[in-house]
């Protein structure tokens, strides 16, 4: 089979369907090539499971600190079976039908690069199909978790987060490996829904390092108030699993080994870029695939290759890999038309301010931009303020025993905010006023008329303000 489209995708995720929905809109003929489900690993084993294992956890520890009501009960079947319900029990017959309305065509099966413009799917039912795109090919294939080298680990067979979101029966004693957003996630999440044993291995001396110190410091007090062990400075010489499904062995340099019934590793992940035939186009397979603002790859005679979301390692983030798809869509509508393909709307400008994210923890963490050290690294000129959060009104109606933090890193040459971290119950919502506050770079004593509601969670705007002399 021998076809050709204006635009052909690999990865059908979050990213690669925001690139055809843009590319179809503009015109072109797309299609979409997908190995596994249409959605990717964010609807069905990444963003979404874990954010709904995550809320009856959240909720539960909320009414326990709630006077009126008592610490929240979890069923855990009933959880369980919510997730199912939510990652539409891993079928994807109506993500797919939804390509059509795109309109996009959905090849399934392993894609890879055969040369400038060629894409060669090796389908489901062991056909293959040769296409060739007349204006670009885009590479979405998202990333994969990383098994550190450490002996008998991968005989172990441990969880990875792919298992854990879609876990079966939680295990009573869980050993975790890595103290990023995976770990500090997934280790709440199964501790609340049954997994009473649970053991935080943590490399380094913090939790969540790349964030501002005390956003770890917050998680790592809850983690432990709530009977989660945090172990930092930990380092596994050895992991032994003698029995198929029985339990694990990790053996610790200068300590006694931990016995689990199951060992998640969460320590990062790299771009899904091997096998996708990058070297038949001069690039290196395994490695980001480099772009510029736009999403093209560097070093591709013909700038006919894209790559959007994980797999140009950027920002891996669901938000900012749909970001990333929407302009990568419009850019190559605009190229292909001839049109001007230099609008503001058609460059990446927060890999430069700073990306928002959300960590759904006990309390949530929603941070954008810089961190004071990485301003400052950056060479900014910074002043900083810090609130805690406790003593806003509005939290303390929510919960009389809120705690959190509030903290804003100040360009002092140009008085806008260079980012901004919240830590605290409910704080997720109150993110995306701080990225606009960021992204549109919004003078200080502007944003002093921004007022917020009284008694909401959101007068840490006025006290931050405050706190700087406005
Ligand atoms: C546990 C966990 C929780 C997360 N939670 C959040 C969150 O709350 N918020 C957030 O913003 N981000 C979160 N992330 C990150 C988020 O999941 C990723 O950034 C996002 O999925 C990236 O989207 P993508 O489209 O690039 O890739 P993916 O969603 O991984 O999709 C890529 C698709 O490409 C397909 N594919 C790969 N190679 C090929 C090939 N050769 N041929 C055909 N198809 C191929 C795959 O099967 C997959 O369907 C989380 C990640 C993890 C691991
Ligand atoms: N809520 C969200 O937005 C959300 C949730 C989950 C994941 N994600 C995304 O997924 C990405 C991957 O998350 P992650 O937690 O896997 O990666 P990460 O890079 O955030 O954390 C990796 C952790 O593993 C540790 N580590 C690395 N190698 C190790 C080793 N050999 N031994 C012991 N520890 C080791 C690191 O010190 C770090 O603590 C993140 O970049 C994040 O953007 C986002």
């Amino acid at each position: 089979m021998s076809e050709e489209f204006d635009v052909i995708v690999i990865g059908a995720g979050p990213a690669g369907e925001n690139v055809i929905a843009r590319a179809a809109r503009g015109g072109l003929s797309t299609a979409i090539v997908e190995e596994s489900l249409v959605g990717g690993e964010c609807g069905y084993f990444a963003c979404i499971p874990s954010k709904i294992l995550l809320r009856p956890v959240e909720l539960a520890a909320e009414t326990g600190r709630t006077p009126g009501l008592g610490p929240g009960m979890i069923d855990t079947g009933a959880a369980l079976a919510r997730r199912d319900e939510v990652v539409s029990n891993l079928d994807d017959t109506r993500a797919a039908a939804a390509l059509k309305e795109v309109p996009a065509q959905l090849f399934r099966g392993r894609g890879r690069l055969a040369g400038p413009k060629r894409v060669e799917v090796t389908l489901a039912d062991g056909g293959t199909a040769r296409l060739t795109a007349r204006h670009a090919v885009v590479l979405a294939t998202g990333s994969r978790p990383v098994i550190p080298p450490i002996p008998g680990m991968a005989e172990a067979n441990p969880w990875t987060s792919h298992e854990a979101t879609a876990v079966r029966t939680v295990p009573r004693r869980l050993a975790v490996l890595g103290g990023g957003v995976v770990a500090c996630e997934l280790a709440q999440a199964m501790h609340g829904l049954g997994a009473v044993e649970t053991t935080v291995l943590v490399r380094g001396q913090a939790l969540l390092e790349r964030l501002e110190p005390f956003a770890g410091q917050f998680v790592a007090d809850s983690f432990v108030t709530s009977g989660i062990d945090v172990r930092t400075g930990a380092r596994v010489t050895r992991v032994e699993r003698r029995v198929r499904n029985g339990e694990v062995t990790i053996h610790l340099a200068g300590g006694p080994p931990l016995v689990a019934d199951e060992l998640l590793v969460a320590t990062g992940r790299v771009p899904a870029s091997g096998g996708l035939g990058l070297d038949t186009v001069g690039l290196t397979p395994g490695s980001p695939v480099q772009v510029d603002d736009s999403m093209r790859a560097v070093g591709v005679d013909g700038g006919w290759l894209y790559a959007v979301s994980d797999i140009n390692g950027r920002a891996l983030l669901t938000h900012m890999g749909k970001y990333q798809g929407r302009l990568c869509g419009d850019v190559i509508v605009a190229r292909a038309k001839g049109e001007p393909d230099d609008l503001p709307a058609m460059r990446d400008v927060t890999t430069a301010s700073g990306v928002p994210q959300v960590i759904f923890t006990d309390p949530q963490i929603g941070a954008v931009g810089l961190t004071e050290a990485a301003a400052r690294e950056k060479g900014y000129r910074v002043r900083v303020v810090e609130y805690d959060m406790a003593a806003v009104s509005g939290a303390y109606v929510r919960e009389p025993s809120y705690r959190g933090r509030a903290k804003a890193v100040v360009d002092e040459d140009r008085k806008v905010l260079l980012g901004v971290t919240f830590v605290g119950p409910g704080v997720a919502e109150l993110v995306h006023s701080a990225t606009i506050a960021v992204t549109a770079q919004v003078p200080l004593e502007r944003l002093w008329h921004a007022v917020p509601s009284f008694p909401t969670v959101s007068e840490v705007w006025l006290r931050l303000l405050e706190t700087y002399g406005l």
